[in-house]
């Protein structure tokens, strides 16, 4: 009974929980631009606000500094929240919740039709547009949104929540692992098991809960060669030229059908077994959710069990851009005199950042000697990189997070795994020895680090929903 009015007191609330989304989607926490570093400060003072004015005892967890584009820069505080049932709480479980308050860069030219820091509700089709809406301040909102409703309706929580919120996710989580294990036997104590929500449903229409995560290793490609950019009707064919040459190394990295051309990294990769091949053939997902994910017809495979598993269970090489490129509109007719190539692996146990990154320094390396340029070459790896996470979905946490999805969507979530990165999910499991959980709201084709990026209304309301039937399940389940 208590649950239904909880239930319904979500969708009583749901012009205030969009209005919510749009103040801090108004806030352009960028984390990976010094330019909006002060943004993501005023954005964690905000959501400390509101835990706060929601009776939670919180506190900032400074980080220091970072060097980003040659400037020392403050790193945005980490967000520690407690929130303790108001009776039984000593009986009742903790679960830890962390997520982020950062976003990706985004510009109305990237390929906005509205405003990326101006929340726009589209009625027509329940799509909320919106930089973060999806990845990942609508989920963590969906939290705030529990708790509120709650209090409202007089209804104790049914669990003890302990908050983890960063502000450089979308950069590297820079400085939090170490904060992290700082205070692993003192504000990570006592907690029974974690959940994140920040990945997607595989789909459009069916949810999901997820037990695995890809890692991440990035690596900058650096070459320069003339004192300055060159006329290339006066040095072409004169001189080496940096695009040339970051062409030649680039190539060599992966192929058009996405195989990895660097040796030594397939065999990292932990083998195939028969009975984890099942579990992508039972699936309930076809390439046409791909392709209505991805906006295209453009899968690699045509076969279903491939595409979840290159999704899932395989490395992927992926070609992210190139600083100092001539990019504008027009025909500079200019030789760049240095450019920065930038790519990265996402990894799959057993691979480690640093076993890649060794691989792959070692590889360009070799792959630059036989160029023959006079261009000066410098490949930076990053063997500190997010390694990839698994969990057993054998465990009372999951079976709650499957009987919330029941309740709310009327199906069984599919089980999967995540492409993405979310490194700090490992740090949890080390840190707290405790099973963790990712219980995504959105859906697959949200545009996350894309452009536009939106979360429907839909996913927003009936995720906030989740979340609480998540906590009411935890409760009632037999540790
Ligand atoms: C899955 C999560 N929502 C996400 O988007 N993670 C990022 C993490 C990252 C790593 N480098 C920069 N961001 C991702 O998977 O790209
Ligand atoms: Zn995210
Ligand atoms: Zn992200």
């Amino acid at each position: 009974m208590s649950l239904d009015a909880f239930i319904s007191q979500i969708e009583k609330n749901k012009a205030a929980l969009v209005a919510r989304l749009a103040e801090a989607v108004a806030i352009p926490s960028v984390s990976g631009d010094a330019k909006y570093r002060k943004h993501v400060f005023e954005m964690a003072d905000w959501m400390k606000a509101q835990l706060e004015k929601l009776g939670a005892t919180a506190s900032f967890q400074p980080l220091g500094k970072q060097m980003l584009n040659g400037e020392e820069i403050d790193l945005p505080p980490v967000i520690f929240a407690d929130l303790r049932a108001k009776t039984d709480a000593d009986k009742k479980k903790t679960i830890l919740v962390y997520g982020h308050f950062d976003v990706q860069p985004a510009l109305k030219s990237d390929g906005w039709d509205t405003e990326p820091f101006e929340l726009v509700h589209d009625e027509k089709t329940g799509r909320l547009y919106g930089r973060g809406s999806t990845d990942d301040k609508g989920p963590i909102l969906g939290w705030l949104n529990v708790i509120e409703a709650h209090q409202q309706i007089g209804l104790d929580l049914p669990v003890n929540l302990k908050f983890c919120f960063e502000g450089m996710e979308e950069s590297g989580s820079v400085g939090l692992d170490e904060c992290i294990y700082k205070n692993k036997d003192g504000f990570f104590q006592g907690v029974d098991a974690c959940c994140i929500s920040d990945n997607y449903w595989l789909g459009t229409k069916k949810p999901c809960i997820t037990h695995g995560l890809r890692g991440v290793t990035y690596f900058k490609l650096h070459i320069s060669g003339p004192g300055a950019d060159l006329h290339s009707g006066l040095f072409g064919g004169v001189v080496h030229e940096p695009m040339t040459d970051l062409f030649q190394i680039m190539s060599r990295l992966v192929t058009p059908q996405g195989e990895i051309l660097v040796p030594g990294i397939k065999e990292l990769v932990a083998p195939l077994t028969d009975e984890e091949r099942k579990r992508y053939e039972v699936m309930e997902f076809t390439i046409k959710d791909m392709d209505d994910a991805t906006g295209s017809s453009t899968t690699i495979s045509d076969e279903k069990e491939s595409v979840l598993m290159a999704r899932m269970r395989y490395p992927s090489l992926s070609l992210h851009g190139i600083e100092g490129a001539f990019s504008a509109p027009g025909t500079k007719t200019v030789i760049p005199a240095k450019v920065v190539g930038k790519f990265s692996i996402r990894l799959v146990p057993n691979m480690t950042p640093k076993a890649v990154s060794d691989l792959v320094v070692d590889y360009v390396n070799k792959e630059w000697a036989k160029i023959g340029s006079k261009n000066k070459m410098v490949i930076e790896g990053d063997p500190d990189g997010g390694k990839p996470w698994y969990a057993d979905p054998n465990h009372w946490n999951y079976a709650a997070a499957t009987k919330a999805t029941e309740k709310i969507y009327g199906v069984k979530p599919d089980l999967t795994r995540e492409g993405g990165s979310i490194p700090v999910a490992l740090t949890f499991s080390e840190v707290t020895g405790k099973n963790l959980l990712l219980l995504p709201l959105g859906r697959a084709d949200d545009g996350a680090h894309s452009a536009p990026e939106k979360l429907d209304l839909d996913n927003y309301l009936r995720g906030t929903q989740l979340l609480g039937v998540y906590l009411h399940e935890v409760a009632a389940s037999k540790a």
